[in-house]
């Protein structure tokens, strides 16, 4: 985290005075108490003193990490003006991160659009769906989750490029076959949990278009931030210049591409919506009750990433082989979790994988190269 603190510094021309509150908070981290919440004029401000309020005074590392990391991102807005009128405000301190995660992955990107268009000119033939394809994006998608900009910077490497096939064994709970079971009649709505931008969510966008284009789903839904947060996490403004990316290619499968998604969100059938409980700390058992009637009217629920998947469990340290449908059944939909695991907290998992993968890798929790397909429906 002061590493970010340090990195938004580097990669944007804040005042003078906007880096040195930035420089303080790096220096806060992790034994100075909670620095508190200065009125920004954010919509979400007054649910932050009442998020913060058992921890007021508290040091950074004696809070719940999930509570100080989301803190962490909203207070950066806080300092860099990002709400309140001037000219810093609407500045996405990681702009530059989001856009480089674009720009260095665009080979991966060409043959991905090379893939989709082939497996939807196949799908407008054959009447059943090709449910080789459904389950490639969907191992596309769970690996673009492994592109995540608050671990690696989009300058250091490109991380986007991966062969499916070889990450099967990396693999520690595959409900594919399951998922494509269910999606095997027409006409579904179909929701996303979004998480971050750049190559992931080319690849969502991807699965997104398949779905569409196949009749799988007649409507999806992306729920998306309201705001920047976790570097790279991905907002409309995200999505819409993502599209715009990808129209301006010179390269023909990625344009066509472009312009589908276009007419979908022109024709509605593809919606793009944000709230506030996606930026807010809570678990998502404590979803609010409008947000919760809106989802439970998808057929299916895809809910990307690690920091959602850390939501679903409510951060807590379960067992890891404590069945995963009995912690979820709170959501109002069926869901299916694709994740990398990037942190400590996982469930669902059988025994002797467990044994297997921590003998085979002591990182397994962390590093991102292992991942779970994880369908309740
Ligand atoms: O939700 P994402 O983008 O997959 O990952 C976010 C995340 O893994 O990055 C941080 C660093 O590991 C974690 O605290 C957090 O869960």
């Amino acid at each position: 985290m002061p590493a970010i603190a340090c990195r938004v510094i580097a990669e944007n021309n804040f005042p003078e005075n906007t880096n040195a509150c930035l420089k303080q908070l790096a220096s806060e981290l992790p034994s100075e108490p909670l620095t508190p919440l200065l009125h920004d004029t954010g919509a979400d401000f007054s649910a932050w003193v009442k998020y913060l309020e058992p921890f007021k005074g508290q040091p950074w590392i004696d809070v719940p990490w999930f509570l100080a990391e989301t803190y962490f991102y909203r207070l950066i807005l806080e300092i860099t003006n990002y709400f309140r009128p001037g000219e810093l405000q609407g500045i996405d301190p990681f702009q530059l991160q989001k856009n480089k995660g674009l720009e260095t992955s665009i080979d991966s990107i060409n043959s991905l659009c090379i893939q989709l268009n082939q497996w939807l000119v196949d799908a407008q033939k054959e009447e059943k769906l090709n449910q080789t394809a459904l389950i490639a994006l969907l191992y596309f998608a769970l690996w673009g989750n492994r592109v995540d900009l608050s671990l690696w910077s989009a300058l250091e490497n490109d991380r986007s490029r991966f062969d499916i096939q070889s990450q099967q064994g990396q693999i520690l709970v595959d409900d594919t076959a399951k998922v494509t079971e269910l999606l095997l009649s027409k006409g579904k709505r179909i929701d996303f949990v979004i998480d971050n931008a750049g190559f992931e969510l080319v690849c969502d966008l991807c699965l997104v278009d398949f779905l569409l284009g196949s009749d799988v789903a007649n409507q999806v839904k992306l729920h998306l931030k309201p705001h920047p947060t976790f570097v790279s996490d991905a907002m409309i403004k995200d999505v819409l210049h993502t599209i715009e990316f990808l129209a301006a290619s010179n390269h023909e499968d990625v344009t066509l591409f472009a312009k589908r998604l276009q007419e979908n969100i022109a024709s509605e059938r593809l919606i793009l919506c944000e709230d506030y409980f996606w930026t807010s700390p809570l678990a998502f058992w404590e979803m609010p009750d409008l947000l919760k009637s809106d989802l439970s009217a998808a057929n299916l629920i895809v809910i990307k990433g690690d920091a959602n998947y850390r939501r679903l469990l409510g951060d807590r340290h379960w067992d890891f082989t404590t069945n995963f449908a009995d912690i979820v059944s709170y959501f109002p939909a069926p869901i299916v979790a694709l994740r990398t695991l990037k942190s400590e907290v996982v469930a669902g998992l059988k025994p002797e994988v467990i044994e297997q993968v921590a003998k085979s890798d002591s990182d397994w929790l962390t590093n991102g190269q292992w991942g779970v397909i994880q369908l309740v429906d």
